[in-house]
């Protein structure tokens, strides 16, 4: 005989299974076959998760599968017994299945991501399908943000997983981990455990099973705040890519993004803190809220200030910012300038400097161009630009080590090396910089870009004389100089 209460609990187990199997498959639904993708693969890796969004999408949306995906890392037997559970699910569904292999197992986690990522791109386009779902959950989404808050994002990435991305669908981001565990075991379903899910090598593990508990606990809602983060987040960064389309860039065929000054002179700081990072993805770049403050900043500043041609920052990862001279504007008188986001080419010393050449518009000396203007002074940084007298025929020369200049305004001739170094140009960088000297035995150095003139070439104009613009060419910004 048994007693009612164990029957009460098993009807309420089957109850809540019911339960969970609705608001799975309602997700499910909504996602697939209510959403804008038309067909889709399935990432499944093998795990709980992508083994129920396997199994739900099967029962509410069948007809928009195009496939299985399923990535192997090249980690050992549980990730061959991964694939393996997942090609006999799929087989029971009848859907195809696409298997990828990493090509260094040993690589770690953000060059397996990259990998995975470019694999299920390509199943997709395989099997003709228009996105890939994953299995993401909501207890994902608060690893994410959590993780993302730790890294210094910003509102950008604080969207965490709820960044729309093109060609994804994430079925089960508003679904908690635990009633996605109530369906796997309503539905009898098995999948493989990962055994790295486990260690604490991972700052991912570590949160999930450790910080944020311990927040959970110390202050009970710090999930809930989490994902409120993450939801504001993304409707800020809608917004943003919204302006952001309204802001013309271009894109050089190097991938550098190429933004016109006067498109941005009518933000203020929070106008700009909002655009660059939406501006910058389109150039591939994630800025940080760091990076962000500074280029804001740097662009501000730039406004305002007529002098900066050449002028840039180094952001982290790579990237710097230089002010370029743009196009000219039709009916303009100058050039207008724009900021150019890229990626910094690994410098290289030049390995000959190149022998004397005579100073002519348009020559190119090692990294350096100089070219003859005509009136675009005022947008050019002082240092960089300089009236040289017409009536001596007029070299460029790398700088030797013994040279000296009778710098403007200084009492008799001090070593240009001295000079070098008080303009805060590294020792590295050194050999190869030009100067330009009078012609004949080439010894009187009339300017040496972005450093000093001496008084034989002036900043204003001096007649009979001719204005030349020296632009460093060799990809590196130069340091930005502060009034
Ligand atoms: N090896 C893989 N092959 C195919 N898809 C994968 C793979 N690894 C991850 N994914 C997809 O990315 C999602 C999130 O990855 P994550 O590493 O968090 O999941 P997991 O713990 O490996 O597996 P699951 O989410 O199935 O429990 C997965 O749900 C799945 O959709």
């Amino acid at each position: 005989m048994t007693t009612p209460v164990p029957v009460e609990r098993d009807a309420e187990r089957d109850a809540d299974a019911r339960r969970s199997i609705r608001a799975v498959r309602a997700r499910v639904r909504a996602a697939l076959a209510d959403g804008a993708s038309k067909r889709v693969v399935l990432a499944v890796s093998g795990g709980r998760d992508s083994m129920v969004l396997l199994d739900a999408a099967c029962a509410v949306a069948r007809e928009r599968l195009a496939g299985v995906a399923v990535f192997d890392h090249g980690t050992g037997p549980h990730a061959r017994a991964a694939v393996r559970r997942v090609r006999r699910a799929a087989a029971r569904h009848g859907l195809p299945v696409v298997v990828g292999r990493a090509a260094l197992p040993d690589a770690g986690e953000a060059v397996w991501r990259e990998a995975r990522w470019r694999f299920l791109r390509r199943a997709a386009r395989r099997l003709g399908a228009d996105a890939v779902a994953t299995a993401h959950t909501r207890d994902d989404q608060v690893e994410t943000v959590a993780m993302r808050v730790l890294r210094g994002a910003g509102p950008r990435g604080l969207a965490g997983l709820l960044a729309t991305r093109q060609g994804v669908v994430r079925p089960l981001l508003a679904v908690g981990a635990a009633r996605v565990a109530a369906y796997a075991h309503a539905r009898g379903l098995r999948w493989v455990e990962d055994p790295s899910n486990a260690s604490r090598r991972f700052l991912r593990n570590r949160l999930r099973h450790e910080l944020l508990p311990a927040l959970e606990a110390a202050r009970p809602g710090t999930r809930r705040l989490l994902l409120a983060l993450g939801r504001e987040a993304a409707a800020w960064r809608a917004e943003a890519e919204a302006l952001a389309e309204s802001v013309a860039v271009t894109r050089a065929a190097d991938g550098a993004l190429h933004v016109a000054l006067p498109l941005l002179a009518g933000y203020d700081a929070e106008g700009l803190a909002v655009l660059w990072p939406a501006l910058a993805a389109r150039g591939g770049v994630r800025l940080d809220r760091r990076g962000t403050a500074r280029l804001v900043a740097f662009t501000i500043r730039v406004a305002a200030e007529a002098t900066a041609v050449g002028a840039g920052i180094p952001l982290a990862g790579g990237i710097e910012v230089v002010v370029r001279r743009g196009r000219r504007v039709p009916g303009g008188r100058e050039a207008q300038r724009e900021l150019v986001l890229r990626r910094a080419a690994a410098w290289r010393p030049t390995a000959s400097p190149p022998g004397n050449e005579p100073l002519a518009d348009g020559l190119t000396f090692g990294g350096w161009r100089f070219g003859a203007s005509q009136g675009e002074a005022a947008a050019v940084d002082p240092a960089w630009s300089a009236w040289l007298p017409a009536d001596r025929p007029l070299e460029v020369r790398a700088w030797r080590p013994g040279d000296r200049i009778r710098a403007a305004g200084k009492q008799g001739a001090r070593r240009v090396k001295r000079f070098l170094a008080e303009a805060g140009i590294p020792g590295r960088e050194r050999p190869g910089w030009p100067v330009v000297v009078a012609g004949g035995d080439g010894q009187e150095i009339l300017w040496i870009p972005g450093v000093c003139r001496s008084d034989a070439a002036t900043d204003r104009h001096a007649t009979p004389g001719q204005h030349f613009i020296c632009e460093r060419i060799d990809r590196r910004p130069r340091p930005e100089r502060r009034g």
